[in-house]
């Protein structure tokens, strides 16, 4: 499985995102957290912030929604230029017609669990999905501790993914940093955010250097 780095801007000086993308040339995708007060008990940015990053940088934005209403926002957020979008399942209300129309308009399709929601009701859903994302922290903050327990569900879903052909990416998000990401790798996890491990280092770019190379060591 091709490892890719997801840096979170979440952990990125919001004022000066343009140079905070730029500062991660070696970044597969820009992790874009959007969160609105009532999913999650955090706001950060929403579609124009979403629009004018995808203007500033070439690297294609992945955009987690942490919204209560994803079902009416995500097709947006495709619009937008984004080159994935992942809700929530404890938000969608019709998440089959919303990660339908999320491809459609031309960007890849995820589903995001939180760490408590289990991933076997949601094989039915698979062949909607473009890329699967386990939470390994409660969303709604940067700089939470990983949470160890989801790694079960790690390999469970990766089993489910690789009875469906493997063609769907397996995203962690949630205190990924050097030391967890190996765990996170060898359980089959293939698409890694990291907020705090990425901007929160004196070098971005060596940083995701280092999550890179420990990721792929640990799948051997
Ligand atoms: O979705 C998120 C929080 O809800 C963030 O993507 C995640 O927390 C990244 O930050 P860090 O690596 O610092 O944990
Ligand atoms: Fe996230």
């Amino acid at each position: 499985m091709a490892v890719q780095i997801s840096p979170s801007i979440l952990a990125a000086d919001f004022a000066r995102l343009a140079d905070e993308a730029a500062a991660v040339p070696n970044a597969d995708w820009l992790h874009v957290d959007v969160m609105d007060y009532h999913f999650v008990p955090n706001l950060t940015l929403g579609l124009p912030v979403v629009e004018a990053l995808r203007k500033a940088t070439a690297t294609p934005l992945d955009c987690h929604l942490m919204i209560a209403d994803p079902d009416r926002w995500a097709p947006q957020y495709a619009e937008a230029g984004a080159g994935s979008v992942t809700i929530h399942a404890e938000a969608a209300k019709a998440p089959v017609r919303t990660l339908r129309e999320i491809r459609v308009l031309g960007a890849r399709a995820g589903l995001a669990l939180n760490p408590a929601t289990a991933v076997e009701p949601y094989e039915d859903l698979l062949p909607e999905l473009d890329m699967l994302l386990l939470m390994t922290v409660e969303p709604g903050f940067g700089g939470q501790k990983f949470l160890d327990m989801v790694l079960p569900k790690v390999r469970r879903a990766r089993e489910l993914v690789r009875r469906h052909g493997g063609r769907i990416w397996l995203q962690v998000d949630g205190g990924v940093d050097a030391d967890t990401i190996g765990r996170c790798a060898e359980a089959g996890a293939d698409v890694f955010v990291a907020g705090s491990a990425v901007y929160g280092a004196s070098d971005p770019g060596a940083a995701i250097d280092g999550l890179r190379a420990a990721a792929i060591r640990a799948q051997g």
